[in-house]
């Protein structure tokens, strides 16, 4: 049979990537002489990218009207070239998220991470924190022809990490993440520490948890084999 395949999503699950997201989206408000954000405004703006982020922040000081699709691109552009320069800057893992990916590693798992960063700046990441040696597949926003919440987003980082969407579980922290698993019919486990701007119960995983440390082997087979028996 197929590994059970395990898959993370990044910003907000696996990696507190705020101070570094904040300090970047800072560089580009302040340089179109808008207000600085404050790391909490993250749960608002993170989910669907550095695009969206940016959009969003705009919004929150009703500033939307500047950003034509040029303004947008330049912005994008130094957004992904401040962030770049600064990796892995005080990004750190969440607290018992190695220790996790070590479990699910030594028990046969695949592991994976599906994320709406761009995957040239999902790799450096990764890999700057000594993420990437367990992952059999890292795919960003950009990798395929669509994103979360689109289920195929998922289902093709499991597929290229050799897994089957049927033996399979995502770990996220926000509504993208709950809407793209459900879309893809694959059980989801909600973070509570992360970026999302509601509670997480509120948008009805399959699991929260408020610790790494609850994120079991057994809980993880549980979820997996209430699709094995969908299946029979
Ligand atoms: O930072 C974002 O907007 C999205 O990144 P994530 O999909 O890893 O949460
Ligand atoms: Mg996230």
């Amino acid at each position: 049979m197929v590994r059970p395949t395990i898959v993370f999503d990044l910003d907000g699950t696996l990696v507190d990537t705020a101070p570094d997201l904040v300090d970047s989206l800072n560089h580009c408000l302040i340089s179109h002489g808008l207000q600085p954000a404050h790391e909490k405004d993250i749960r608002h703006f993170a989910g669907r990218g550095a695009r969206v982020m940016l959009q969003r922040a705009f919004e929150a000081q009703e500033r939307h009207a500047d950003l034509s699709e040029q303004t947008l691109a330049n912005l994008l552009d130094l957004f992904i070239e401040h962030y770049r320069s600064h990796i892995p800057g005080r990004s750190r893992p969440f607290s018992g998220a190695v220790d996790a990916m070590e479990r699910f590693a030594e028990a046969g798992w695949t592991l994976a991470v599906c994320t709406n960063k761009f995957e040239n700046l999902a790799r450096p990441l990764l890999g700057g924190l000594g993420l990437d040696s367990r992952l059999a597949a890292i795919a960003g926003s950009d990798t395929f022809a669509y994103r979360k919440p689109d289920p195929r987003h998922l289902t093709d980082t499991i597929a290229m990490a050799g897994g089957n969407p049927r033996r399979s579980l995502l770990i996220g922290d926000s509504r993208t993440d709950i809407d793209t698993a459900k879309a893809a019919a694959i059980p989801v486990v909600a973070v509570t520490f992360g970026y999302s701007d509601v509670p997480v119960a509120d948008l009805d995983p399959d699991r929260t948890i408020d610790h790494f440390d609850e994120l079991t082997l057994a809980l993880a087979d549980e979820l997996i084999s209430s699709l094995e028996v969908q299946d029979r």
